[in-house]
């Protein structure tokens, strides 16, 4: 099993003590599967992505990549697993100001140790970002950008991808465009895909859809 979070409980401090976020949350996923995480705002999809992806830690509950419990990792192994195996889209792009767009794309293949030049070449142009190489972000819109931070996650080749509203700055015709690339990528590598979205429309495009209820898949 690719993934497989286990019983999984978050609180964070409130006014009158603890405020229970995640309150139980039992998932799996395959190699190869993709699934939408919806529910309201504040129901706690970014926390779970948080957990899932190793950057924040639960009360109580396991997540295990591959049949690792990540909880069981210290700090260096987390970040290990996360930078070998675990790719992020969050909705800041984190691009680095001072290097290309090329180079934004390979960077993180590049810190793993797994750059492949015609991926990354072909992603790229995959992307529509084919005549930005050479640029810088801050040259860009920022619908580029969120495809290069797109770019840059898929060209290290992720096990699982975690992506939070990866599409959120782009217009509905581009965000479908680019969630069908996200898709058939992600079915090249065989790679899992969670991602979380507030479009049904695109919740309905992935393989299934969990929608978390006051602190539970509903
Ligand atoms: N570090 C934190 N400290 C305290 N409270 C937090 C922290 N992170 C999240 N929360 C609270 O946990 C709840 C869930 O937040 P989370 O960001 O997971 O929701 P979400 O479902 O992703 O929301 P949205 O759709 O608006 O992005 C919110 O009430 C939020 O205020």
């Amino acid at each position: 099993m690719l993934l497989r979070v286990t019983d999984l409980h978050k609180s964070f401090p409130g006014p009158d003590g603890p405020l229970p976020i995640l309150r139980g949350i039992d998932l799996e996923m395959r190699a190869g599967e993709t699934l939408a995480l919806t529910g309201e705002s504040g129901s706690g999809k970014s926390t779970l992505l948080h957990l899932v992806g190793g950057l924040d830690l639960p009360d109580s509950g396991t997540v295990a990549l591959d049949g690792t419990d990540i909880g069981a990792l210290d700090d260096a192994g987390r970040a290990r697993l996360r930078r070998d195996q675990v790719g992020v889209v969050f909705q800041q792009f984190n691009l680095i100001p001072s290097l290309t767009v090329a180079s934004n794309i390979s960077f993180q293949a590049r810190l793993g140790g797994t750059e492949d030049p015609v991926w990354t070449e072909a992603l790229a142009h995959r992307m529509g970002l084919a005549d930005q190489l050479a640029k810088y972000p801050e040259q860009l819109s920022g619908g580029q950008q969120q495809r290069v931070a797109i770019a840059r996650t898929l060209a290290a080749k992720p096990r699982l991808i975690l992506a939070d509203e990866p599409t959120g700055n782009l217009d509905e015709a581009t965000a479908d465009r680019v969630l069908a690339l996200m898709l058939e990528l992600a079915a090249e590598t065989d790679a899992g895909l969670l991602m979380v979205t507030h479009s049904q429309r695109l919740a309905a495009r992935m393989g299934r859809e969990l929608h978390l209820r006051a602190g539970r898949i509903a």
